[in-house]
């Protein structure tokens, strides 16, 4: 599988390891990966300082086209590259093709986006000076994307940074280089100058710490865990590099007994078990109002029960395989130590005999706040609830813990919703809904779960470094009295 691209050309990496990749709906190896080398490394970036010095010459009218022309030859391709990601990534494949839509609204919005991003111009103090302020691209930058959703979050990097002006450095997730190098190719088809886009995979540090140590790359923007975001901010440090960290959460959910239980339900289940809860913003602690905490239960359960598991190809198959051994071994002692912890278990809680990286959709009820389920982010199919009796106590558990992504409320009432939302420590928050994610939005978190955001305007100015320009037409030997 040759899926580096350097400099303008395909290529396999020359790194003595090689990395299997594997397709989790039965655990077999699919392929072989070559990966970049200290060289290639130093390649990559060298081609990002060029591809950057004539990207950003391009007016951003163009660059826009560029981008729109990436997003049109991405939904061409979505059936090939939707099953590209499910046979690598193990997700159901009507996943898959949704993946690749919201992937093409994130690219288009970002290629709007980028004819806007005006500087602007500021009243002097001085008669006859003025005051300006460009936006300018930071830089080289490099991405780090992971595994769960390769498409979507490889695009909010690429994108941005490429609306921006800015060239890129993407080391993608080696779980899953297929289908990013298939959009990389979409990229490349569309008017991009050589060593706009480098796609590298490789021994993760080994290309974190060199990309890092360059003086060459002026962002680094890393959606992936804690620890990683941790070290590779560290290394950042060094070299003064812009930083956006996207880290997860643990996304409480808080359900009043005024809302609609059933359409909670219906939304509710089915963001938790998208993409098998492998999503950094899936609602995961389920706070419910004690009254309904039992009706609650009932209707989650049916809803557990209705999901069909099976391999992401497979007609009618409604929930996948994790997408990797690791990930599917991560499950049972969650599970274990929950009800060791009190817990009860409602659905599931044990993985399927036969091969495959599956895990069985799991509800725990009455889960105690010491369960390490509750402070480690489970990134799994198991939805955990408790009954709380007072909004107070919904409030401290919510945010209990270090994570702060997302979190969901469901309350009919206008004085609770207005009270709670500046309660809750999160970057996000869904009312009556479970969905925060939109192109137009500021997608990230707070605390551990990282600072800086995707998407929306914010998420193209992490890739934009203002300019201020003081302008005196002429200078005629006075000194310019600028305090008053
Ligand atoms: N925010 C998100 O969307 C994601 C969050 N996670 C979190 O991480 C947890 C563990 O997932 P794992 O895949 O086992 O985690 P991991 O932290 O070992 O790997 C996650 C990704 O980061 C990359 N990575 C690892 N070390 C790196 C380094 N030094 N430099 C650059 N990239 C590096 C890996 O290639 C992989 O694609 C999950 O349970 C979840 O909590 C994982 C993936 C995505
Ligand atoms: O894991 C992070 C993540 C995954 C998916 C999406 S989206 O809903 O498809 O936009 C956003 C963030």
């Amino acid at each position: 599988m040759p899926l580096l691209h350097i400099a303008g050309r395909w290529r396999a990496g020359r790194h003595e390891r090689r990395h299997t990749v594997f397709d989790p709906s039965c655990g077999q190896p699919i392929g072989e990966l070559g990966l970049a080398n200290g060289a290639d490394i130093d390649e990559a970036l060298a081609a990002a300082e060029s591809g950057f010095a004539a990207w950003r010459q391009v007016p951003a009218f163009k660059r826009g086209e560029a981008l729109l022309a990436a997003a049109r030859r991405l939904q061409q391709r979505g059936e090939e590259i939707a099953t590209l990601l499910t046979r690598e990534q193990g997700k159901p494949l009507a996943e898959a093709r949704s993946e690749i839509a919201g992937t093409v609204q994130v690219i288009q919005w970002y290629a709007e986006e980028s004819r806007r991003s005006y500087g602007r111009i500021i009243p002097p103090r001085v008669p006859g000076s003025a005051l300006q302020v460009l936006r300018e691209p930071v830089g080289p930058c490099a991405a780090f994307s992971p595994w769960n959703f390769p498409l979507m979050l490889s695009s909010r990097k690429i994108a941005g940074a490429l609306a921006a002006g800015c060239s890129v450095v993407l080391k993608a997730a080696e779980e899953t280089p297929a289908s990013v190098a298939a959009m990389v190719d979409c990229f490349l088809a569309s008017g991009l100058p050589d060593g706009a886009l480098q796609l590298l995979y490789g021994v993760p540090e080994e290309v974190s710490r060199r990309l890092l140590g360059s003086p060459i790359i002026r962002k680094l923007s890393f959606t992936g865990s804690v620890p990683v975001g941790r070290e590779l901010a560290r290394l950042a440090a060094d070299q003064l590099q812009r930083v956006t960290l996207e880290l997860g959460g643990h996304a409480p959910v808080l359900v009043f007994a005024d809302a609609n239980l059933d359409a909670a339900v219906v939304q509710l289940a089915g963001a938790k078990f998208r993409n098998a809860g492998q999503i950094c913003a899936a609602p995961t602690r389920f706070l419910v109002e004690r009254s309904v905490h039992d009706a609650f239960l009932e209707r989650m359960a049916a809803a557990c029960e209705q999901l069909r598991l099976g391999p992401g190809l497979a007609p009618g198959s409604t929930l996948g395989p994790l997408a990797s051994a690791r990930r599917q071994a991560a499950m049972q002692p969650l599970v274990d130590d929950a009800l060791a912890n009190g817990a009860r278990l409602v659905v599931g809680g044990t993985r399927p005999e036969g091969q495959g990286f599956f895990y069985r959709p799991t509800l725990l009820a009455d889960v105690p706040t010491q369960a390490r389920a509750m402070g480690t982010e489970p990134f799994g199919p198991l939805v955990l609830t408790r009954p709380f009796d007072t909004e107070a106590e919904a409030i401290a558990v919510a945010n209990g813990t270090r994570m702060g992504l997302a979190a969901y409320l469901y309350t009919d009432s206008a004085s609770r919703q207005a009270r709670l939302v500046p309660a809750l420590r999160t970057g996000m928050v869904a009312i009556n809904h479970a969905s925060v994610s939109s192109p137009e939005a500021p997608f990230g978190g707070v605390g551990d779960s990282g600072y800086g955001s995707e998407c929306g305007v914010e998420g193209l100015d992490a890739y934009l470094q203002p300019k201020f320009v003081h302008q005196f037409p002429a200078f005629d030997g006075t000194p310019p009295r600028i305090s008053p």
